[in-house]
């Protein structure tokens, strides 16, 4: 299994970090055949899997459940399970124990945490606790009711230099891996070059130390949620629609099931039961 550490060599050698979300066993276990160094178990799964159409209503025992099927899936993959709404702002306690209770019941290697500001203490304590942090800085889908939307952020200076400032303190107090969302490509290249761990992007350009995508945005299944940032490595979504429609006119024109399909009983049993009848 790789470790935090393997992740720091990874950034000296200049190797990618190639991350994604997954949500369940099956997703994990193809992002594990395909190499996936850190598999996301990402707040986003409340969007693209359950139809809210934000990351809010998400609750700890969600991501309890998704974080538990993706180790099922991915039992030697590093994964990372993203803390929901207002589950790490209050008293350090409750913090704490949504962190053992994602840990100990999932196996899941490490928790990420959106946001700088005051939850910038709460990195440094739980690292002291002897969890590995991932942080989040740029977009942070949590609080778009502040941000006032899905917008890229840093593009003042006022703004870049708040970021710059913040990722700095996120390695100060211990986290192994920033995730840098929607941020200008050069503030994301200058942030990468400055830190020591490695920076991991969504729609901040090819500068940083890896990549990170939602699955479903990645394999076309997000209902066509594709912006700038997404690239489409398939069109899963045609294919489900493909399928399900043969399906259903398979069904209605009565050639689904085929004899290949269908189980028989033998003659014997059929003359007993039914005097011979059959077809
Ligand atoms: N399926 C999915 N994928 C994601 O990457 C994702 C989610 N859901 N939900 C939570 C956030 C929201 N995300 C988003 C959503 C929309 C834009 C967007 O429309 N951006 C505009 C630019 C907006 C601006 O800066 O004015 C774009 O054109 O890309 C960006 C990130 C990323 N995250
Ligand atoms: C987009 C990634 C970084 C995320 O936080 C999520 O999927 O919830
Ligand atoms: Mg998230």
């Amino acid at each position: 299994m790789k470790s935090t550490s393997t992740f720091l060599k990874m950034k000296k050698e200049r190797e990618p970090i190639a991350m994604m979300t997954a949500y369940d066993a099956p997703s994990a276990k193809a992002a594990a055949k395909a190499g996936m160094d850190i598999i996301l178990v990402g707040d986003s799964v409340g969007m693209v899997v359950h139809g809210y159409d934000s990351t809010i209503p998400v609750t700890l025992d969600d991501m309890v459940l998704h974080s538990k099927a993706v180790r099922r899936g991915a039992p030697d993959t590093f994964v990372v399970t993203d803390l929901p709404f207002l589950t790490f702002n209050g008293d350090f306690g409750t913090t704490l124990s949504a962190v053992k209770k994602l840990m100990q019941q999932t196996g899941t290697n490490g928790v990420k945490l959106e946001g700088g500001g005051r939850t910038l203490s709460v990195i440094k304590r739980l690292t002291e606790a002897g969890v590995p942090v991932m942080g989040h800085l740029g977009l942070t889908p949590q609080s778009v009711g502040v941000l006032g939307g899905y917008k890229v952020q840093g593009k003042t200076e006022e703004s870049a230099n708040r970021l710059v400032e913040e990722a700095k303190i996120i390695e100060e107090n211990g986290a192994f891996a920033l995730v840098l969302e929607c941020v200008p490509r050069q503030l994301a290249a200058h942030i990468s070059s400055l830190l020591n761990i490695p920076v991991i992007g969504i729609g901040a350009g090819a500068e940083t130390d890896g990549q990170v995508l939602v699955f479903h945005d990645a394999i076309g299944f997000s209902d066509g949620f594709s912006p700038k940032f997404v690239k489409q490595y398939a069109n899963i979504q045609n294919d489900i629609e493909v399928a399900l429609t043969d399906y259903v006119n398979e069904v209605k024109q009565l050639t689904f099931p085929g004899t290949e399909h269908t189980f028989t009983m033998d003659e014997n049993t059929l003359e007993k039961l039914y005097g011979g009848i059959r077809s």
